[in-house]
């Protein structure tokens, strides 16, 4: 029996018909202030992701989540989401990354000039888009370390480079493990097992920096993270990233915005963007909560 992982940046298949023995595992696909701030025109080839009236429905119910997002994203830029419960931030963020849990419905997503829609969940990482989740799955039976080294040699294949052997792959990850203060038997064990949220987070960090990003979608990085962990975790992502990579990430506080600076703030509400601007729109949510600068 065989059990496919939607990870955004990579699916496996895990053999698990020998529940008791290390499973097999092989890699199948790589997968304002209240004010409304306008965006700055600029040349097309600044623009990375373009989203232009986007809705999409659950695939199974047919339930509508999305309903006409509009957003656009250059290079170097730092774009957070922010919105109450439930307003379809993660599902904007599954949607970029190809998950097969929603069905578009209509809108387009131009990346990097293609088609994203259009591109299979392992070519979106392939050319260079990185989601981490708000819940990171575990793998019961397979290690970090291989985990990551077959994520990586995916991504090397398609792009026509030598893959690593597991002591050159070795010496590649071990620093980075500095990077998000982990510590070294974090790649023996399996992957987020057992681990802590605050673990899971760092750990979803790693896979960051081991993979690089030209877009990283980061989905609720600093939820269950003690105050140092989210120092750790911001630093890291800043570490990491530089100034030509663009980032999406949905939080629900200012306080990750105070290390991660944003260049736009974006409200989302019923599965729409309607309100952007800057960091004085979390200021005032942190304040007077989303009934201060609610679209309706
Ligand atoms: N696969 C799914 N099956 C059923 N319902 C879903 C699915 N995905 C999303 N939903 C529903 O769609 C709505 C939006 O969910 P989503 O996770 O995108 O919200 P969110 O803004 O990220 O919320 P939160 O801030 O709580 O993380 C919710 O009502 C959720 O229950």
């Amino acid at each position: 029996m065989t059990t496919a992982l939607f990870t955004p940046n990579f699916s496996f298949k895990i053999s698990t018909s020998t529940p008791q023995r290390r499973r097999r595992c092989h890699f199948v696909r790589s997968s304002q202030a209240t004010v409304a701030v306008e965006t700055p025109s600029s040349s097309a080839t600044d623009l990375l992701l373009q989203v232009k009236d986007l809705s999409a429905v659950i695939a199974d119910s047919k339930q509508p989540i999305l309903k006409g997002v509009n957003l656009t994203v250059r290079h170097g830029e730092v774009h957070a989401v922010m919105g109450k419960n439930g307003s379809g931030k993660s599902t904007f963020a599954k949607v970029l990354a190809g998950h097969p849990d929603y069905e578009i419905t209509g809108g387009s997503i131009t990346y990097k000039g293609l088609d994203l829609l259009e591109m299979e969940p392992e070519e979106r990482a392939v050319a260079g888009l990185f989601m981490s989740f708000q819940s990171p799955v575990e793998i019961p039976g397979v290690s970090n370390i291989d985990f990551l080294n077959m994520a990586y040699n995916a991504k090397r294949r398609k792009l026509g480079l030598p893959e690593l052997g597991p002591i050159e792959f070795y010496g590649y990850v071990a620093p980075k493990l500095e990077l998000v203060n982990m510590k070294i038997d974090f790649l023996n064990r399996n992957v987020n097992e057992g681990f802590s949220g605050g673990e899971k987070k760092r750990n979803e960090i790693l896979q960051l920096a081991v993979l690089g990003a030209e877009f990283a979608i980061l989905d609720e990085i600093d939820s269950g993270l003690d105050v140092d962990a989210l120092r750790d975790v911001a630093k890291a992502v800043n570490r990491v990233l530089t100034s030509e990579n663009s980032v999406l990430m949905i939080t629900h506080y200012l306080r990750l915005l105070e290390f991660i600076k944003p260049t736009y703030i974006h409200i989302m509400e019923n599965g729409r963007i309607v309100k952007t601007g800057d960091i004085s729109i979390a200021e005032i949510l942190e304040k007077e909560g989303y009934k201060a600068i609610s679209g309706t």
